[in-house]
């Protein structure tokens, strides 16, 4: 912790949230009940039908829907919020990814119907009360109440099926939570605590899964890990690295995790040498144990790559779809959103380099 006086306002949200390996039908069903729920829409996209019918079974469901688009486009949301209201849908149980908790959150916001959420992958939605939604190639995210599942269940069992690739990148999403939430706008010191072991859960989790994709502990370390990281975001809020991904996804529709997954060590590279204490308590929470010489921005990012290599994270915005001509237009868009908070001062031409690099899958914090 810095050096200076201990002085915070810091804002927990409430919600239940159960962690339970192979039990996510049970308590799914005690949940609806306890709601006095008759009327469920659950929420659930193609890739994940299969473990919604599963958890679903025997519950009083009066809508399926399965369009789920990632970053929620506002027809989508018009649709299943029309829908709801058609089927006089009384709770919305989410089973899915974030595309999946967002969808839910989108019908929550005009409705104010409870959500229970069943996530499947490490996004973290299920613990914000941020919604996104996408028109005219522009994501807009706010804050409601409303959207905040009362309920999270997590059961690892239900993440065993998602492709190891995808689980590495999925994780990044939440070290990214984590990482970006030593400085956000509403860093404090409670969020930092759940962060930084958000870390230490995710770094354990990920190469276990990685090592041993149907093994239990690791999906179980990366659910737990998951969890405090979007606890962390959500109190903190977002800082330069979500601002960054929303645009790129957003504007130019890039594969959501895999987009955090490139651009986290490059944030980590520009932001760390202006957090040093920060920086040290990251590279700690990575595993590595710099010594008291050691710079700790170096340390911090070092660490970070090791781990990238380790798991074999995806690299370069080039793999996932970005063209390079799109870099100059997106640093413009990244500057109409930078947080004036960041640590580390930020021009268009240093997000512009910073991009490039992303592109490229170039080693973060170099120029060529
Ligand atoms: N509001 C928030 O706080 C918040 C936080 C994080 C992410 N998000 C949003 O979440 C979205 C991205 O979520 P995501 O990265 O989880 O991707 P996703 O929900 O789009 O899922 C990616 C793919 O994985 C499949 N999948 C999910 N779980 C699976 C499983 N267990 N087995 C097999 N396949 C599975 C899905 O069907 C989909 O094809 C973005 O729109 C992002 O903005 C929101
Ligand atoms: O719900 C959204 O679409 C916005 C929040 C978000 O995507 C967080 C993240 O970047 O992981």
């Amino acid at each position: 912790m810095a050096d200076h006086k201990l002085a915070f306002t810091h804002e927990t949200l409430g919600q239940r949230v159960i962690l339970d390996a192979g039990g996510a039908r049970r308590h799914l069903a005690e949940e609806v009940e306890r709601l006095g729920a008759s009327r469920v829409m659950l929420i659930a996209g193609d890739g994940e039908a299969r473990i919604a019918d599963e958890v679903s079974a025997g519950l009083p469901v009066s809508l399926r829907w399965r369009e789920v688009v990632q970053h929620v486009p506002v027809e989508v949301a018009e649709r299943a919020r029309s829908a709801a209201a058609e089927a006089g849908a009384d709770l919305l149980v989410s089973v899915g990814g974030g595309s999946t908790t967002g969808l839910a959150k989108a019908v929550a916001m005009t409705t104010h119907l409870p959500i229970v959420a069943v996530p499947t992958t490490y996004a973290g939605s299920e613990a914000t009360r941020m919604w996104g939604l996408t028109e005219n190639r522009e994501k807009t995210t706010g804050l409601d109440p409303a959207v905040l599942p009362v309920t999270v269940i997590y059961d690892s069992v239900l993440t065993l099926s998602l492709p190891v690739a995808l689980s590495v990148a999925s994780g990044f999403n939440g070290l990214a939570h984590c990482v970006d939430s030593m400085w956000a706008p509403g860093t404090d010191p409670i969020n930092q605590a759940l962060a930084l072991e958000g870390i230490r859960a995710l770094t354990t989790g990920l190469p276990k899964v990685v090592a041993e994709p149907e093994g239990i502990d690791g999906r179980d370390r990366c659910l737990y890990g998951a969890y405090l990281s979007a606890v962390s975001f959500a109190s903190a809020g977002s800082g330069l690295h979500h601002k960054i991904c929303h645009v790129l996804g957003g504007a130019y529709d890039l594969p959501h995790a895999q987009t955090h997954a490139i651009v986290l060590p490059h944030v980590l590279a520009y932001n760390a040498p202006a957090v040093p204490d920060a920086a040290r308590r990251i590279a700690r929470a990575f595993g590595a144990r710099p010594g008291q010489k050691d710079d700790p921005a170096e340390a911090a990012v070092t660490a970070l790559e090791r781990l990238r290599g380790e798991v074999d994270a995806p690299r370069a915005l080039k793999d996932v779809g970005m063209a390079e001509f799109d870099i100059p237009g997106a640093a413009a868009r990244v500057m109409k959103v930078v947080p004036p908070s960041n640590p580390a001062p930020v021009s268009r031409e240093s997000v512009e380099i910073l991009l490039r690099a992303a592109w490229a899958g170039r080693t973060p914090g170099s120029r060529s």
